[in-house]
């Protein structure tokens, strides 16, 4: 893995303003990613960590402070940073070759090299065979694995991923962690994500960004030095689990601070407030 600064988050603060209220999503916020690590990032509901993201992907703007990729300020979305939410978001009237296909959109391919990039894209998250299949004829787990070939196929420099498993079962989700795991090792796509499941974060980060709500900071940035693909029951990996959850509950609890998040949200629909700055 080379050491180039790849994305660089320096010194951000990101305010929205609701009811007249400031809100301050992420205060002095500072992280630097080096290219094809695998970054998790773990926080208690409302801490920033999408707000975080979705500046880093350029999909969000109005923060203070610099976000780089590749030296370039983000100043907005481009094929270089691929996202991936945690509802899959495929067109339900498009085959998942179709949906797949959207990724290339503005990619400026061939319509030849368009359908070797798909083919090749579905065979990596083992959707070989459902090409043709539309999206409620797939399982959960299916469709995500469609919204990850979807946000790889362009080849991006940096895959952003906003819990994208956390509407999955457990069987479902370790089994996707481990693909995804392995589609990183493969592919060697920097990829930074955002979870709430601690287990997840360890398993797939090479480093654990741990943040803390109100306002939205860095807590802690855990580094997970443990081979992989990571053995979940190892005593290691109980060590490293162990140490970001004492980070979190340096805040509060988890599950104590998901109980009471809902006074941290918004009551109006996220598109009629006005963001500040
Ligand atoms: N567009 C917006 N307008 C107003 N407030 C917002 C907006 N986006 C985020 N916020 C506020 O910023 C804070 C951080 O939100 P964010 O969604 O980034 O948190 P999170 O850590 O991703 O939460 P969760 O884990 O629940 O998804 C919250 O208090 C939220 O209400």
């Amino acid at each position: 893995m080379s050491v180039t600064a790849h994305l660089t988050i320096k010194n951000v603060t990101r305010q929205f303003s609701v009811d007249s209220q400031t809100i301050t999503a992420l205060q002095d916020v500072s992280l630097s990613v080096t290219e094809g690590e695998f970054v998790t990032i773990v926080g208690a509901s409302g801490c920033g960590k999408s707000t975080l993201l979705r500046l880093g992907a350029g999909l969000d703007a109005g923060h203070q402070g610099e976000i780089r990729h590749r030296g370039n300020v983000v100043l907005g979305p481009s094929l270089d940073r691929g996202i991936v939410f945690q509802e899959p978001r495929l067109f339900p009237w498009l085959t998942v070759e179709r949906n797949i296909a959207l990724g290339l959109e503005n990619a400026g391919v061939s319509k030849a090299e368009k359908k070797r990039l798909v083919k090749e894209h579905l065979e990596l998250v083992g959707l070989t065979g459902f090409a043709k299949a539309y999206p409620h004829q797939l399982s959960g787990g299916m469709a995500q694995r469609a919204g990850i070939a979807r946000g790889l196929v362009n080849r991006p420099d940096v895959l952003f991923l906003d819990e994208p498993f956390g509407a999955l079962d457990a069987i479902t989700k370790a089994h996707l962690q481990g693909e995804l795991q392995s589609i990183w090792s493969k592919e060697k796509i920097t990829m930074i994500l955002v979870t709430h499941d601690v287990d997840e974060a360890v398993f797939l980060g090479d480093r654990v960004v741990v943040m803390s709500p109100r306002p939205g900071r860095i807590r802690e940035i855990v580094p997970v030095n443990l081979p992989r693909p990571r053995e979940r029951t190892s005593s290691a990996f109980g060590e490293v689990r162990a140490h970001v959850l004492q980070s979190l509950n340096g805040t509060a609890s988890l599950a104590e601070t998901r109980a009471t998040a809902g006074e941290t949200k918004p009551v109006l629909p996220r598109p009629a407030i006005a963001a500040v700055g």
